[in-house]
């Protein structure tokens, strides 16, 4: 692994700065409390600008670790080291009980519970004298020694806790690099079009919960051994709400934005505190008022933060096109014309409208089947049935003579089932190869843990290597460096195929694939399908362009009303009054 020159400047700064200050001053013990801050920031790093949630809650992790190792070093004698796992597993099963029960809440409502789990452990903190000392707090932690060496002072304990801010740092870079972390952004912009390539969000969103928790619980371990004394108000609301404010002040959505933003927070803390008696004319808790204050500000003018007005100005990494072994093939060999996909019975109703009635057609392997009719007549819904995106009200779809309903659209997607969307849903933020790199993530199996600790990069190369070919064969591997955001429409549905295609899918689904494209991007398309097809790959095709569909399929399916009206080749539909009256007359016209 090559190492940036702003990590190796971190790098060189963390090991040389102590050395020029004396072992206990303010500076170092400043340091200290900045590395805590980037910790819990590095874990909001990954739940707000990786997986879009939102805590108010860090500190109270950070205090469940912290009170756990001083309760078992202070009063059972346990060894830090001991009670650092045990310390992380409490605030883990903290975020288990926590997560489980609100992870999953959309909007508000995660933020508002996180924010009522932290006041309540304050209060348990502050209340539950007997054992935790009340606002009094615990004494007597015993320092953490390395070889026999007690770190009892700024400048040895800087070393301690810049290891571990940095090791957070590279262990929360590792993922975001990696499938789990592609993941956990397209689950924050779009947990259907996630679902849609194996992500189950919902499970992801849990884990990226518990794993903040570890990063707060190990600033919390820090803490408590740094101080050799804690109280509650470390770990208040108060505390948890400076932690997202640095993560948001330098840029929650990258490493050294929430370094920066930790400097920042505390460096301003320091400051507030000789400041703010000044103006208000009285000591207080004024920060919490110039923290909002801050917090306002910064969304209105950077709303990611400071960061990237800092990023500009540093050289870029040159983006390296993936060379080298893909994946494994998973397409299963079978018969030619056997059926693959069977819908039967079909039926959604949306309250008293029936969108989809009793539709029943079989895909066969190696062929083209459109799926016509006129607006309105179900044709989305019927689409949205097969991947499991809906639920039917009554009937079933099988695929391979297993029944796919009632299976969530992340298993669909597993068993060889690709779709793109009527509406394109890709990821403007990313890079066209990330974009298409998610399709690999059913191929691909490395864990958080495995990818944290950087042992899954032979993987990932793989990964990348499949997305690029999947580019190659869609024609956009020339913008594979590009972020998606600057593509045309016919590109952005290129590259939903390229992101199927990377699943090595046995089935494609197609909704109105050619919707928006340029009659030159049309026939490209359909000489894409036709080459697909001859490499092995069945596709079901909606859309309403009738000279493409006519001229592509081997099949069609006609739709009116939400029922079938018709089925047959192409040149029998064309001749087919019902259809004709239908929709081809209108469709032609
Ligand atoms: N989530 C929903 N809730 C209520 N009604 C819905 C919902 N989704 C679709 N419908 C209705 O079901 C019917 C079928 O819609 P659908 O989008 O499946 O048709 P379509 O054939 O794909 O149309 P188009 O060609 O315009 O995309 C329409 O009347 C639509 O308004």
């Amino acid at each position: 692994m090559r190492l940036s020159p702003l990590t190796l400047g971190a790098v060189a700064l963390v090991l040389i700065v102590p050395l020029l200050l004396p072992a206990s001053s303010f500076y170092l013990s400043l340091g200290n409390y900045v590395a805590f801050g980037a910790l819990v920031a590095l874990g909001l790093y990954l739940l707000t600008g990786m997986a879009g949630m939102t805590s108010f809650g860090q500190a109270a992790f950070m205090g469940l670790a912290a009170y756990t190792t001083a309760l078992l070093t202070s009063e059972r004698g346990f060894s830090p080291w001991l009670t650092l796992p045990i310390g992380v597993l409490v605030a883990m099963a903290g975020a288990v009980v926590l997560g489980g029960i609100t992870a999953r809440l959309k909007g508000h409502y995660l933020p508002l519970s996180t924010i009522a789990w932290c006041m309540a452990l304050y209060i348990v903190l502050g209340s539950w004298t007997e054992l935790t000392g009340g606002h009094t707090g615990l004494r007597n932690i015993p320092p953490v020694s390395v070889f026999g060496l007690e770190l009892s002072d700024s400048r040895s304990f800087f070393y301690l806790s810049w290891f571990f801010a940095l090791a957070g740092a590279w262990t929360a870079w590792n993922l975001t690099n990696s499938r789990i972390g592609r993941a956990m952004r397209a689950s924050k912009g779009d947990a259907i079009a996630a679902a849609s390539f194996g992500v189950n969000p919902g499970a992801l969103k849990l884990r990226v919960f518990v794993l903040s928790a570890v990063y707060a619980g190990v600033a919390g371990w820090l803490y408590a051994h740094y101080q050799q004394f804690i109280n509650p108000s470390p770990f208040s609301l108060e505390a948890s709400i400076k932690y997202l404010i640095a993560a948001v002040a330098g840029g929650v959505g990258s490493i050294p934005g929430v370094f920066l933003g930790a400097g920042l927070v505390t460096g301003l803390e320091e400051a507030l505190k000789d400041i703010l008696p000044v103006i208000f004319g009285r000591t207080g808790n004024y920060e919490i008022i110039a923290y909002g204050l801050i917090l306002v500000l910064i969304l209105m003018f950077a709303p990611k933060g400071l960061w990237p007005f800092i990023e500009r100005y540093l050289p870029q990494p040159r983006p390296i096109t993936p060379k080298g072994e893909g994946l494994p093939t998973r397409m299963a060999a079978g018969q030619p014309g056997e059926v693959l996909l069977e819908v039967s019975g079909l039926t959604k109703r949306f309250g008293g409208l029936v969108a989809v009635s009793d539709m029943s057609f079989q895909l066969r392997r190696g062929e083209i089947l459109g799926l016509i009719g006129p607006n309105g007549a179900g044709k989305s819904t019927c689409f949205n049935l097969i991947t499991s995106v809906l639920v039917p009200s009554e009937g079933e779809v099988r695929f391979k003579g297993q029944t796919i309903t009632g299976k969530p659209p992340y298993a669909v997607h597993k068993l060889g089932l690709a779709r793109t969307f009527q509406h394109p849903h890709l990821f403007p933020e990313m890079t066209v190869l990330e974009n298409a790199a998610l399709g690999t993530y059913t191929r691909t199996t490395a864990g958080i843990l495995t990818a944290m600790l950087g042992f899954a990069r032979g993987e990932e190369q793989a990964s990348l290597v499949e997305a690029y070919r999947a580019l190659e064969r869609v024609g956009l591997a020339h913008l594979a460096h590009q972020k998606a955001d600057g593509l045309t429409v016919g590109q952005l549905r290129l590259l939903e195929i390229a992101r199927a295609l990377a699943s090595n899918p046995e089935v494609l689904l197609l909704d109105e694939p050619a919707a928006g494209l340029r009659a030159g991007e049309k026939r490209q398309f359909a000489a894409l399908i036709r080459k697909l097809v001859n490499e092995g790959v069945t596709v079901l095709l909606v859309d309403h362009d009738m000279e493409l569909v006519m001229g592509l399929v081997d099949r069609l399916v006609v739709m009116h009303y939400g029922e079938k009206l018709a089925e047959g080749t192409p040149k029998e539909m064309q001749n087919n009054k019902k259809v004709i009256e239908a929709y081809l007359g209108e469709a032609v016209a």
